[in-house]
């Protein structure tokens, strides 16, 4: 069973959360704004999608810093974690989507299996945190690009997640 946990501050976020649950057949009760969740939530599932926008200069969103807290003292061995964040590459090109790569380094010590990296194309992105290895750790959507650019950026993401069994 998969849920989906995402802070957002102005909604992009939490769209692009709506968008995910809608590609993977994921229900609204399975979709969880971390303002509001409880830590221990996560043990419902066997995968978690966790999202975060980047705010400050390459800071996670607000809400995920007391959410975080409780997510690390879980027991996560044995699930599935992908992750995804909205960003703004002309703006912040060195912490393009660094919340995502935090929630990595984060969750390292939980026993998670990460899933969902990828190489997107068509970014010249290199020194964000999002960045490993030549590849996004997770899906990383940049505010300036089209509608039919992102689109692309997630289904090339989903297709990723569904190989690698999600
Ligand atoms: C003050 C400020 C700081 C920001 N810092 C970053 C940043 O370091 N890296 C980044 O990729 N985007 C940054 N952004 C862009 C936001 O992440 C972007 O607007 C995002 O879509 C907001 O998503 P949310 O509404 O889900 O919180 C910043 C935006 C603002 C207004």
């Amino acid at each position: 069973m998969k849920g989906i946990f995402y802070g957002s501050t102005t909604g992009t976020t939490g769209s692009l959360a709506g968008r995910i649950a809608e590609e993977l057949g994921i229900a609204a009760a399975d979709v969880h704004d971390v303002a509001g969740a409880a830590a221990d939530a996560v043990q419902r599932y066997d995968c978690l999608l966790l999202g975060s926008s980047t705010w400050g200069c390459g800071e996670l969103q607000d809400d995920w810093f007391g959410f975080l807290e409780g997510l690390k003292g879980q027991d996560l061995s044995g699930k599935s974690v992908a992750l995804f964040g909205c960003g703004d590459s002309s703006m912040y090109p060195d912490t393009f989507c660094d919340a995502v790569g935090i929630l990595r380094e984060e969750l390292a010590g939980t026993g998670c299996r990460f899933v969902g990296a990828y190489a997107p194309q068509n970014y010249s992105v290199t020194d964000s945190k999002v960045c490993e290895d030549g590849k996004f750790v997770g899906l990383a959507i940049d505010e300036a690009d089209s509608e039919a650019v992102s689109s692309e950026h997630l289904k090339q993401w989903i297709a990723v997640l569904k190989e690698e069994g999600v």
